[in-house]
């Protein structure tokens, strides 16, 4: 039955006609979702030993990072990482949830070959933090605004890790990830449709990098998704082991029109009365486990493990160290006099990737900060009182980030010798059509390479971009004499060997060829000229 089903489900995908579908019917068809989600701390060493936390280097050096406890050898006794303690203390602030000040560990048992203890460490009875809300907001989200209440937030283990050599027959266990501390936090149902979902995950896994409790990477499992699922209040069905946000969201979509056809069916009452776990396939969801064949975890309070107890002058501390909200500071960067678009001001608010980053954001938005409020004064002083409010981001984030990563060059050890005064005096050079946009990419990059590559940095002198634009010959020839240019024009036509090319250019078969020669005159030029002036005389060259 199952199997016809998916089929006919794919027909009505694969066709198209789900859209008719959708109008007629779903409307009828009320999805209510919750979420688990389980993000690893990035602590210096593990939960309850004193190993170093480093569970990615499992594939080249497995078992390396791991105590006797961590391998579950008889004896060993757990002893809490309080730095794990403050780290969730952060998290539950943060998502305005109510820190227990007395919380406990609990035992929740199964059988695993990565579970090598035979349970896991986890808080049940009494988890660490209750409540709490996360709001997406239309401005900054892109959904409409909702509020997803949070049920709880606790202190767990993390397993090993399984791999399996099925042509061998094998099984290797890693316990390199034994014993990670991790916080697993479950949302009420409150998401009634896919797009909540993923602005939900982007929002939280933002929030968790931006208060370095975590890497929140999806791809390496330091965060991990469950969606639990009802459609109509049948039961819910436990979404499992889903690796990254589009099998997340394609996997819930699937799982709905399933539920759905099995209700239109006239099933519901036959096939959704029990709860059931399924995993993604790729292409459909599939049955993992049902109720019938669930494990009792005979949860028992660890017996070797005191209870949690806080002072509340503990949370209050950590209250101060929190820095302000993701969306705060957004919006202030949207605000006058920033200004800034919604994806600019993200970008200096919020951490992308964890890998490879040649800063960190508090970083970045310094520097931006600091740079325009250097700027609006030397624009005051200026002739020409126009803020261009673009300026300061278009070269920090759009030119000078592009060269910090080609020169793999840290913003920290730049700031040292490229203060926000000096990225400021450079911003007027631009700002007062002393060099054009052309020069000033050349200007920036050999400034940068140089400080890069020199002493300057060790003497920690500052850069002055006006000695700099002599020293280098890049002033602009803002006056070119037009018979000049007429002849530099007619030499790189001359040169060039394709005469095809130009061919083409002057019939209009290739008319955005003229880019090329364009091109060649701004290299030639070192772009003291600009395009325009080159448009201009390489059509009258060739008379188009
Ligand atoms: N009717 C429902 N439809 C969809 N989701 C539901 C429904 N009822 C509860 N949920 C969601 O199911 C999740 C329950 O998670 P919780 O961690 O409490 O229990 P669990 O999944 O049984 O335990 P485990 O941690 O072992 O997976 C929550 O995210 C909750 O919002
Ligand atoms: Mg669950
Ligand atoms: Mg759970």
């Amino acid at each position: 039955m199952q199997f016809k089903f998916n089929l006919s489900f794919q027909r009505y995908y694969r066709t198209g006609s789900i859209h008719h579908f959708e109008h007629r019917q779903l409307s009828k068809y009320k999805l209510k979702c919750g979420l688990e989600i389980h993000t690893q701390l990035n602590t210096r060493k593990k939960l309850f030993s004193q190993s170093t936390n480093d569970p990615f280097h499992s594939i080249e050096s497995p078992n390396v990072h791991t105590s006797y406890f961590d391998i579950a050898l008889p004896g060993t006794q757990p002893i809490l990482n309080y730095e794990a303690v403050l780290y969730a203390i952060r998290l539950s602030l943060a998502i305005n949830a109510k820190v227990n000040l007395q919380s406990s560990f609990d035992r929740k048992h199964y059988f695993y070959g990565d579970q090598p203890m035979g349970y896991q460490i986890t808080q049940h009875y009494q988890p660490f933090a209750t409540g709490g809300q996360i709001k997406l907001n239309r401005d900054i989200d892109g959904v409409d605004d909702k509020n997803i209440r949070i049920i709880q937030l606790q202190l767990e283990q993390d397993t090993g890790k399984s791999v399996y050599r099925e042509n061998e027959g094998l099984t290797l266990i890693d316990l390199n990830r034994s014993n990670v501390p991790l916080i697993e936090m479950v949302t009420q149902p409150d998401f009634t449709d896919v797009k909540q979902i993923r602005a939900f995950i982007k929002k939280y896994q933002n929030l968790v990098r931006h208060l370095n409790v975590s890497t929140g990477d999806l791809e390496t499992g330091a965060m991990r998704v469950d969606v639990n699922l009802s459609v109509n209040d049948f039961a819910r069905v436990e979404l499992k082991n889903l690796p990254n946000t589009s099998s997340i969201i394609n996997a819930v979509k699937f799982e709905f029109q399933r539920q759905v056809q099995i209700i239109e069916d006239g099933k519901g009452p036959e096939l959704l009365l029990h709860p059931e776990t399924r995993g993604w396939n790729g292409e459909a969801t599939i049955k993992l486990r049902s109720k019938e064949t669930t494990i009792d975890y005979r949860y028992m309070p660890d017996p070797e493990l005191p209870v949690i107890s806080l002072s509340p002058l503990a949370v209050e501390g950590v209250a101060k160290t929190l820095p302000p909200a993701p969306e705060d500071v957004i919006k202030k960067l949207m605000a006058a006099p920033y200004s800034l678009s919604l994806k600019d001001a993200k970008l200096l608010t919020i951490k992308g990737n964890s890998q490879d980053q040649m800063y960190t954001q508090p970083e970045l938005l310094k520097f931006y900060v600091e740079t325009f409020q250097c700027y609006l004064k030397d624009v005051k002083k200026s002739e020409n009182r126009k803020i261009n409010y673009k300026l300061p981001t278009n070269w920090i984030i759009h030119e000078l980030l592009g060269i910090l990563n080609k020169l793999q060059m840290p913003l920290k050890e730049l700031t040292v010798i490229m203060t926000p005064e000096n990225f400021s005096e450079f911003l007027m050079l631009i700002h007062r059509k002393e060099i054009s946009n052309a020069t000033g990419k050349l200007l920036l990059f050999h400034a940068v390479e140089n400080l890069h590559n020199s002493d300057v940095i060790k003497e920690q002198k500052t850069v002055n971009f006006t000695s700099l634009i002599d020293e280098y010959d890049l002033g602009k020839i803002s006056q070119i004499d037009d018979n000049e240019l007429e002849k530099l024009c007619q030499d790189i036509i001359d040169e060039i060997k394709d005469k095809k090319l130009i061919e083409n250019i002057v019939s209009g078969k290739k008319k955005n060829s003229i880019k090329y020669l364009i091109g060649l005159g701004m290299r030639v030029s070192q772009g003291r000229i600009s395009a325009q002036e080159f448009e201009r005389m390489f059509r009258k060259v060739l008379e188009i």
